[in-house]
């Protein structure tokens, strides 16, 4: 099956809308940087790699429509500056907007007209690397889950949160076609925003791996009454330390996996690891409308006029990861000594 998330056509970002599925696969049409700096802050496209590479796709649709060279520095300011600021948590985005950065520096002085080719092959490097990043963490978490057979996964962090294939269901992939057997797939449904239910299931059902939608409550149940092999997850940044930041809820199932003896894996490529960034309390948290708590699907669920609290990232402790599967290693503890050894020795502070 190939879920087309993001594609990049003759100057224009195809995004599937996220918002819809699984009902409709309605697919929309970027034509310039603001749109598709929209579809990121309203989840058009989500995921921490997919969001890096809509971002660097909406760089390159920055610099397309620019005509006159004199403008070149400041549109270009206006549309890091823009991207930036969709979405805080996931460092992937400002990663992939560094690398951007860097090639509009080192390509600013040598015309227009290569600037924009230069911007658009960088663009589609990205999301060629991030495909390939998740095929090798895929094959390295495959080998790792090898004997896991009852698998438990929060949010969705599938091809749609990716350019393609995904990483913590890219590992269940992996096994699938390694001709591993997997018995079964719990997917918690990932209130508020139901990354689980809506698209998790949606991606296991199209792939044929068996999956059985639980409840956000129910993942202590089915913990403690031993239906849990292991616990795969993504990760929207992975602080130098190893504390994970992820989908809201992901700390409530890495406790819960500690306390059952069950191993807690994260999936995610070295894209998703900020070296700069030394612990999980220095990720920024974002804080998203309450009306993803007051409502589903349109209708209104609780009393108006509700206080409610909307964090929509977590960050998990590093004593309660098993090991960190990217593509150039299974990172197991000290992290702070092996994810430095892993990644590479840049280390950028992005915000
Ligand atoms: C490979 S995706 C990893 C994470 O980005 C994923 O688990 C997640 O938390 C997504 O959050 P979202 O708010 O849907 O963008």
């Amino acid at each position: 099956m190939t879920v087309r998330t993001i594609e990049w056509r003759a100057g224009e970002v195809i995004l599937i809308d996220q918002r819809r599925l699984p009902r409709k696969e309605v697919y929309r049409v970027c034509r310039n940087y603001r749109q598709v700096a929209q579809a990121i802050r309203t989840m058009v496209v989500r995921g921490a790699p997919a969001i890096g590479v809509a971002a660097a796709m909406g760089v390159a649709l920055g610099a397309r429509r620019i005509r006159h060279p004199k403008s070149v520095g400041s549109v270009m300011e206006r549309v890091f500056r823009t991207l930036e600021d969709t979405r805080p948590t996931a460092v992937n985005l400002h990663w992939a907007l560094a690398r951007m950065r860097r090639t509009y520096e080192e390509n600013k002085d040598g015309g227009l007209e290569l600037l924009k080719q230069r911007l658009e092959d960088e663009a589609m490097e990205i999301y060629e690397d991030d495909i390939a990043a998740n095929r090798r963490l895929g094959g390295l978490g495959a080998g790792l889950l090898k004997g896991s057979r009852r698998i438990l996964t929060h949010c969705n962090a599938g091809a749609l949160a990716t350019a393609g294939y995904g990483t913590a269901l890219g590992v269940l992939r992996a096994m699938k076609e390694s001709g591993a057997a997997i018995d079964e797939v719990f997917v918690d449904e990932t209130r508020p925003f139901l990354q689980g239910s809506r698209l998790t299931a949606w991606e296991l059902l199209k792939e044929e791996i068996p999956v059985t939608l639980i409840t956000d409550s129910m993942m202590g149940y089915v913990m403690q009454s031993r239906q849990v092999d292991a616990v795969v997850v993504g990760a929207d940044r992975v602080a130098a330390n190893g504390d994970v930041a992820n989908k809201i809820g992901t700390y409530t199932v890495a406790v819960l996996a500690q306390r059952h003896g069950v191993p807690f894996y994260v999936a995610c490529p070295t894209s998703t690891v900020d070296l700069g960034c030394p612990s999980g309390a220095d990720i920024p948290i974002e804080q998203r409308s309450q009306d993803e708590v007051t409502h589903i699907a349109g209708s209104r669920i609780a009393p108006d006029g509700v206080h409610t609290l909307n964090p929509a990232f977590d960050v998990t402790d590093h004593s309660l990861v098993s090991a960190i599967i990217t593509e150039k290693a299974v990172v197991t503890p000290p992290y702070k000594k092996n994810l430095r050894a892993v990644c590479s020795s840049t280390s950028l502070r992005y915000t």
